[in-house]
C-alpha cells in the first residue's frame, strides 16, 4: 500500500506550540529527562494493558510478556523508545499527541514566570512527557497500535515540533507504540550504549516492567533495570533516591517529597502503602476537578487512580501507591465502594499519614512548616470530615497568634496550653478577615496588657474549626475573644477589675440605656467593658450568637447577628459623654461610637451615608465650638 499518498496534515493546539517553546528553553539544561518521559509513558501503556485485559476478563495467557525496549542507531542519529503497551488508535492520536487534554493548561501557562528555572520545575509538574522529546530530536515519529485493532490499523504520527504534525497509516505486527527520535545536530554524544543505560539506571530503575537493550557486543540484549514493584522491594534494600526516582516517576515533579511512607501491612487485610507528602503543593490543589493521585494497584497491577475511596479528601495532597492483595484484579468501582478491604484501608491508611505528619512535627519542626505552609489549610478540612481523628488532626493544627506576632502561622493548641498563664483556664482566640485585621483589633487590647496570648484565625476554615467543631483542648474551653461576657483572667487583679466593672456598670447606667435606646435596630445591648485599653468601645458577638462568621463576612455588612457595643469606661471621650448626660448631640455620638467600632472589627458601615452625616454633625459643632 501507499502509505505515503494517505498523510494528512494537521496543526498542533496552541498551547501545545507554546509548551514546545518553552521547553525548549527551559528543559535544555536537563535534556535527559526526555527519555524518562518516554519511558514513563511506555510504562503506563503497559499498565493500562494489563488494565483492560484485566477489567474485560481477557485471558492474559497468550499475551506476551511486557517489554520496554530503547534502542540507538549511529549511522541514522536516532534513538528508538518502544513497548508492548496498549497503543494508539488513529482518533487517540489525535487526541492525546498535539493537544493537550488536560484542563487548566491555560491557566496553567499564563503562571509561568519567564525565570527558567522555576518553569522548570511547573513544566515538569504540569507533566509535558512525550513534547520532551523535542528537547534533543529535530523530528519525531511515532508508529503505534491499538491493542484489539489489527496490524493495518497501525498509525505513524510524525513532527518536526514546529506546529503541524502528519498522520498516516502504518503497519505493526504487534500492538504497542515505536518512537523514534531523529537527533538534532550536536547531539551524537546520547548515541552511546554506556550513556543510554546509565541514563536509564539514573531515572527509570523504578520501573516495574523490563527496560531492555541491546548487549555492547551486539549480541542480545539484556534488561537494564531491576524490573520488580518498588513498593513491593524491602525498605531495606531502597536509598531515598529510589524513592525519590519513583516519586518522579508517578507525579512528574521535579523537587523532592517532603517525606514517606513506606508500609507493609499484614493482618485481617495485606497490602502495601507507598506514599509521599510533596514539598509544595500543585497548582490545581483547589481546582474542583484537582485529579488524587494515589494509585490503586491490586497484586501489583494498576487498577485506577484514586477517585476518592482510598484516602479521605482533606489528606489529597498524598500521592503514591496503594496495592492490595484482597481485592480482585477484575475490580470495578461499584465493589471498590462496597468493598470492606477498601474501607479498612481507607481507615488505616489515614491513620497512618496522620501519625507520619504527627511524626514530622514533633521531630522535623522546620519541614513540618513547610507542610503547614503548603497544606495546613486543606488539613483543616479533616477536623470536619473526620470525626474518628479529630483530636489527632487537632493537634496537627497550627495558628498565628499574638505571642509571636508574625504570619507564619507556628502554634500548636499545645504550644499555647504550654504558656498560659497562672489562673488562665481558656484558650482565647479571635476570628477576622485576615491577619492584619486580626493584630489591629481594638478586641486583642485588654490581653496585650495582661499578657494573655490570642489565637489569630483568619482563614475562612478556622470558622469551622473554632466554631462548635473543637470545642475544648485539654479541659480548656476555646473561648472568642470578640464574643460573650468580658474576660475573665482569674487573676487577683481582676477580682479588683471586676469590682471596677461593676461600679462602672452603674455609673454608667444611664449613659448606656441612652445609647442602647438611639442605637435600636443596630446594636442588640449596650455595656460597659474591660476589654479594652486604648479604643473608646468595640463590637462583640452575643453569647449565644455565633462569631463574626467569616461566610457572612464576606456576603453581608459582616456584623454578627447580636450585635453588643461594649464602651470604654477609661477613655475620655466615654468620660465626657457620662459627664453630659443631656447632650443634644448623643444621638450623634452614639452612631459615631458604633460605627468606628464596626470599622475596626473589619466590617462593613451598613449606611455609610447616614455614618458620614452623624459625623458630620459632630465636625460641625467641633468647629462652632472652637
Ligand atoms: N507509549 C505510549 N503508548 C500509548 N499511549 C501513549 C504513549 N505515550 C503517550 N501516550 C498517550 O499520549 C498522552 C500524552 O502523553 P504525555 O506524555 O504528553 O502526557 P501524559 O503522559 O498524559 O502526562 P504525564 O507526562 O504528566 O504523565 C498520554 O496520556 C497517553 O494517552
Amino acid at each position: 500500500m501507499d502509505l505515503k499518498a494517505d498523510q494528512e496534515r494537521f496543526g498542533f493546539q496552541a498551547e501545545v506550540t507554546q509548551l514546545l517553546n518553552l521547553m525548549a528553553n527551559s528543559l535544555y539544561s536537563n535534556k535527559e529527562i526526555f527519555l524518562r518521559e518516554l519511558i514513563s509513558n511506555a510504562s503506563d501503556a503497559i499498565d493500562r494493558l494489563r488494565f483492560e485485559r484485566f477489567s474485560q476478563q481477557r485471558a492474559e495467557e497468550n499475551a506476551e510478556k511486557p517489554w520496554i525496549r530503547v534502542g540507538y542507531d549511529k549511522d541514522a542519529k536516532t534513538i528508538i523508545v518502544a513497548d508492548n503497551g496498549i497503543g494508539m488508535s488513529r482518533d487517540e492520536v489525535v487526541k492525546n499527541i498535539g493537544t493537550i487534554a488536560k484542563s487548566g493548561t491555560k491557566e496553567f501557562l499564563k503562571g509561568l514566570s519567564g525565570d527558567e528555572r522555576a518553569d522548570a520545575n511547573l513544566i515538569g509538574e504540569f507533566g509535558v512527557g512525550f513534547y520532551s522529546a523535542f528537547v534533543v530530536a529535530e523530528r519525531v515519529v511515532l508508529t503505534t497500535r491499538r491493542a484489539g485493532l489489527p496490524a493495518e490499523e497501525a498509525v505513524r504520527w510524525e513532527s518536526d515540533g514546529a506546529g503541524e504534525f502528519t498522520l498516516g497509516p502504518a503497519e505493526r505486527a504487534e500492538p504497542g507504540t515505536t518512537i523514534v527520535l531523529h537527533l538534532r545536530e550536536g547531539e551524537d554524544d546520547l548515541l552511546n550504549g554506556f550513556r543510554l543505560r546509565s541514563i536509564v539506571q539514573r531515572y527509570s530503575d523504578h520501573i516495574g516492567v523490563p527496560i531492555l537493550m541491546p548487549s555492547d557486543d551486539g549480541e542480545g540484549e539484556s534488561a537494564v533495570n531491576e524490573a520488580s514493584a518498588l513498593w513491593r522491594r524491602p525498605k531495606s534494600e531502597l536509598t531515598e533516591k529510589d524513592y525519590h526516582d519513583y516519586y518522579r516517576h508517578i507525579t512528574g515533579d521535579f523537587s523532592e517529597p517532603l517525606i514517606h511512607l513506606h508500609a507493609k501491612v499484614e493482618g485481617r487485610y495485606d497490602y502495601t502503602l507507598l506514599l509521599f507528602v510533596p514539598s509544595h503543593a500543585p497548582y490545581d490543589l483547589w481546582a474542583r476537578e484537582f485529579r488524587r493521585k494515589v494509585r490503586l494497584h491490586v497484586q501489583r497491577v494498576f487498577i485506577m487512580e484514586d477517585d476518592g475511596q482510598l484516602l479521605p479528601d482533606y489528606l489529597r495532597f498524598v500521592t503514591g501507591i496503594i496495592d492490595s492483595s484482597d481485592l480482585p484484579l477484575n475490580v470495578s468501582r461499584e465493589i471498590l465502594q462496597s468493598s470492606l478491604a477498601v474501607e479498612h484501608i481507607r481507615a488505616s491508611a489515614a491513620k497512618k499519614v496522620l501519625k507520619l505528619l504527627k511524626d514530622l512535627a514533633d521531630k522535623e519542626p522546620e519541614k513540618y512548616a513547610v507542610f503547614w505552609k503548603e497544606f495546613g489549610t486543606v488539613l483543616k478540612e479533616g477536623v470536619a470530615e473526620d470525626y474518628s481523628n479529630r483530636e489527632e488532626i487537632t493537634e496537627l493544627l497550627r495558628f498565628t497568634s499574638t505571642h509571636s506576632s508574625t504570619e507564619n502561622a507556628d502554634v500548636s493548641f499545645r504550644d499555647y496550653i504550654g504558656r498560659m498563664k497562672e489562673g488562665q483556664d481558656k484558650i482565647y482566640y479571635l476570628l477576622a478577615p485576615s491577619f492584619a485585621a486580626a493584630t489591629a483589633s481594638p478586641h486583642l487590647e485588654a490581653f496585650r496588657e495582661k499578657g494573655v496570648e490570642v489565637l489569630l484565625l483568619s482563614e475562612a476554615v478556622d470558622n469551622w474549626v473554632v466554631g462548635g467543631l473543637v470545642q475544648e483542648i485539654d479541659g480548656h474551653r476555646l473561648q472568642s475573644v470578640a464574643q460573650g461576657a468580658p474576660p475573665d483572667f482569674g487573676d487577683s487583679e481582676d477580682e479588683d477589675g471586676k469590682k471596677a466593672i461593676e461600679e462602672a456598670t452603674e455609673a454608667h447606667a444611664d449613659l448606656t440605656a441612652k445609647l442602647k435606646e438611639l442605637l435600636d435596630g443596630k446594636a442588640w445591648d449596650v455595656r460597659v467593658t474591660n476589654r479594652l485599653t486604648t479604643s473608646p468601645a468595640c463590637i462583640i458577638a452575643a453569647e449565644p450568637d455565633t462569631d463574626f462568621n467569616l461566610v457572612q463576612r464576606l456576603r453581608g455588612t459582616g456584623l454578627p447577628n447580636q450585635p453588643v457595643l461594649e464602651i470604654n469606661p477609661g477613655h475620655p471621650l466615654i468620660r465626657r459623654l457620662n459627664a453630659r448626660p443631656d447632650d443634644p448631640r448623643l444621638g450623634d455620638w452614639a452612631h459615631v461610637l458604633f460605627n468606628q467600632a464596626v470599622l475596626t472589627m473589619g466590617a462593613r458601615v451598613e449606611d455609610p451615608a447616614s455614618f458620614a452625616t452623624h459625623l458630620n454633625e459632630l465636625l460641625v459643632a467641633l468647629t462652632e465650638e472652637t
